[in-house]
């Protein structure tokens, strides 16, 4: 893979590997401490990216909450928010999501060359849609971003976003919170689909640290290159 961006893939997961139940609503796997970790780990970082499904399902504003974080990044010389970014084969985007409607920060869009043409005219003025060839190729959407001056990406889902970038092996980081109970329901989302994971019983995950947040446990785990 050219060069692209530091990847750091946070996620908060059931003692069952769920991501989300299967009710419209968001689950709330983080406490209120972990939100805020999250919080932090957002404001350390120029870009963060979610598929097209969690766009959908959870309507996120992928913001920095914090005041004081925002007021440091300004003092910092960055925006106070981070670069949006989304991935979508279908084009099926809804101009008035939070995605598009929140922060001042650039939005950026990328898709098919069969899909970017329509999606830029409906998402004029909202968000710049790039094309990213046919199939879209990760590469290329980190290669564009690491272009653009994003030396640090946060991937915050959902399972089809963390399976794509595993099996791709473009994750340096996995920050993954384990919440102390089990949604046990086979429809609802896990933390990753079905593939062939190159962080595999002989090319293990490194276990940089295992920190206790309440009754929650942060796993910080270095992948590929950065595992070293
Ligand atoms: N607990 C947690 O930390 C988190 C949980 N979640 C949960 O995850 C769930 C959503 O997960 P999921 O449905 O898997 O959706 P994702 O957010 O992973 O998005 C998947 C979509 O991304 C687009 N996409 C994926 N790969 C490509 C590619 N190679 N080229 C182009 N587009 C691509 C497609 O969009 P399209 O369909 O438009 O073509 C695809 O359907 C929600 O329930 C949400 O609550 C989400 C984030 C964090
Ligand atoms: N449910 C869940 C997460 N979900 C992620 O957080 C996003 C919320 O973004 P925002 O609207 O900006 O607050 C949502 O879209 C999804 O990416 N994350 C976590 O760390 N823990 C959680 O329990």
């Amino acid at each position: 893979m050219s060069e692209r961006p530091y990847v750091l893939l946070s996620c908060a997961m059931s003692a069952d590997g769920y991501i989300d139940d299967a009710t419209p609503e968001r689950l709330r796997l983080s406490s209120t401490a972990d939100w805020d970790r999250v919080d932090a780990v957002r404001a350390g970082c120029d870009a963060i990216l979610v598929g097209a499904g969690t766009v959908r399902a959870d309507d996120p504003r992928l913001l920095v909450r914090s005041a004081a974080r925002r007021e440091q990044r300004v003092a910092r010389g960055l925006p106070p928010d981070l670069t949006k970014v989304t991935l979508t084969w279908s084009g099926d985007l809804d101009p008035g999501a939070r995605f598009f409607t929140t922060g001042g920060s650039p939005k950026l869009v990328y898709a098919p060359t069969g899909t970017a043409g329509g999606l830029a005219a409906r998402l004029s003025g909202l968000a710049e849609v790039v094309d990213a060839g046919d199939p879209l190729a990760l590469a290329a959407v980190l290669g564009d971003l690491a272009a653009r001056g994003v030396r640090r990406l946060m991937v915050e889902g959902g399972g089809g976003i963390h399976t794509l970038f595993l099996t791709a092996d473009a994750v340096d980081e996995l920050q993954l919170v384990v919440a102390p109970f089990f949604v046990g329901d086979p429809s609802a989302p896990r933390f990753v689909r079905s593939g062939v994971f190159p962080q595999s019983p002989a090319r293990p995950m490194r276990l940089q640290e295992a920190t206790r947040i309440g009754d929650l446990a942060l796993l910080r785990y270095l992948v590929g290159r950065a595992r070293g």
